[in-house]
C-alpha cells in the first residue's frame, strides 16, 4: 500500500492510472477504522481497479471542539487494517495540507442543512461538503463509497454531486452492526461498559419502530420510541424522527412509500447516530 501525504504527490501518482482508464474508488474516512469502513473498501475493490482511502479528521465539520480533540487517531492500527484489506493508496494529509488560512466555502447545502444533524450540528455539512469537494476534485474518482449510517450526509453529498455536475457514481453501503445490533462507529470506543449497554437503546428503539410500523399511528410510534430514552440520565435524546427517505421531511402517514427512522442521542458524553429503513 502506498501512503501519500500531499495533494501534489497524490495527483501525480493517480495520473497514470487515470490515463490508463483505471476505475478509481474513493473511500473518505476520518480513521479509527472498523468493519463498517472495511465494508466500504470491500465494495470499492469489487467495483474499481484502484482503491484510495483517505484518513483525515476534518476540523471544519466539527461544531464541538471537545469532540474534535477527543476524536481517536490510532494510525498504526489503521494502517495495518488497510494493508490487510487490500487498500492500494492511503491518503493521509495534515490539516495545513488541506486548508489554507481564511479559506471560504460557499456551497449552500439548502434545506438538508436545517434539519436533524444540520439542526444539532450547525455548520457540520458546510464542513463536510468543503472537504468532500476537495477530495473529489483531487482524486477524481469513478466511484465514491459512503455508509448509510450517515444517511443524511449521503443525501447532502449526492445533492452536491448533482448541483455541481461532479459526475461521480456515489455508492451507499449498508450499516455494519456489532453482533448485538449497535451500529459500528469510531466513537463507540469512548463508551464505558454501562454506556455501551445503554447505547443499544438506539438499535432497539429503531427495531421496535420497524417491526411495529403498520401497527400504530406515527404519533404513537414516536411516543413509544421516545419512551425508550426516558428516565435515564445517561441518555439525552436529540431527535427521533420518521422521515421520507428522499427529502428527510417528517412522514405524514405510515404508508409503504420510502420511510426511514433516524435517531441521534448523547450516551454519556458520546454522541451517537443510527437509522433504519422502514419500507
Ligand atoms: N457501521 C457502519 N457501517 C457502514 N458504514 C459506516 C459505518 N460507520 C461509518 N461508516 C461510514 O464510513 C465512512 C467514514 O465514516 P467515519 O470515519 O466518520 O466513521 P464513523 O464510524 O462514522 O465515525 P463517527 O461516527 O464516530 O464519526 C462514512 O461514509 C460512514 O458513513
Ligand atoms: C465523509 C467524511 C470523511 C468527510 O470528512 C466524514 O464526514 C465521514 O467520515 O463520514
Ligand atoms: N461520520 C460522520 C463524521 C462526523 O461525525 O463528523
Amino acid at each position: 500500500m502506498k501512503i501519500i501525504k500531499t495533494q501534489l504527490e497524490l495527483s501525480g501518482y493517480l495520473e497514470s492510472f487515470r490515463n490508463n482508464k483505471f476505475k478509481i474508488g474513493l473511500v473518505p474516512t476520518m480513521g479509527a477504522l472498523h468493519n463498517g469502513h472495511l465494508s466500504l473498501i470491500e465494495q470499492s475493490k469489487l467495483a474499481c481497479d484502484l482503491t484510495v482511502v483517505s484518513i483525515f479528521v476534518n476540523p471544519t465539520q466539527f461544531n464541538n471542539s471537545d469532540d474534535l480533540l477527543k476524536y481517536p487517531k490510532p494510525i498504526v492500527e489503521d494502517t495495518k487494517m488497510l494493508v490487510q484489506a487490500g487498500c492500494d493508496v492511503l491518503f493521509l494529509p495534515e490539516v495545513s495540507e488541506m486548508y489554507h488560512n481564511h479559506e471560504e466555502w460557499n456551497y449552500g447545502v439548502g434545506a438538508l442543512d436545517k434539519i436533524l444533524e444540520g439542526e444539532f450540528r450547525p455548520g457540520h455539512y458546510k464542513g463536510v461538503t468543503q472537504i468532500v469537494f476537495k477530495l473529489f476534485d483531487l482524486v477524481k474518482p469513478t466511484r465514491a463509497f459512503f455508509g448509510q449510517k450517515d444517511y443524511q450526509q449521503f443525501l447532502v453529498i449526492k445533492k452536491m454531486n448533482d448541483d455541481l455536475n461532479l459526475g461521480i457514481a456515489l455508492v451507499a453501503c449498508p450499516i455494519i452492526r456489532e453482533p448485538d445490533g449497535l451500529a459500528m462507529s469510531s466513537r463507540n470506543i469512548r463508551l464505558n461498559d454501562l454506556e455501551r449497554e445503554k447505547a443499544l437503546t438506539l438499535y432497539q428503539s429503531l427495531l421496535f419502530v420497524k417491526e411495529n410500523y403498520h401497527r400504530y399511528s406515527l404519533s404513537e410510534l414516536l411516543e413509544k420510541a421516545i419512551g425508550y430514552y426516558q428516565n435515564d440520565e445517561d441518555l439525552k435524546l436529540e431527535y427521533f424522527k420518521i422521515c421520507d427517505q428522499n427529502t428527510l421531511l417528517d412522514k405524514q402517514i405510515n404508508d409503504n412509500e420510502s420511510a426511514i427512522a433516524l435517531v441521534a442521542c448523547m450516551v454519556g458524553k458520546t454522541r451517537l447516530i443510527d437509522n433504519m429503513m422502514l419500507s
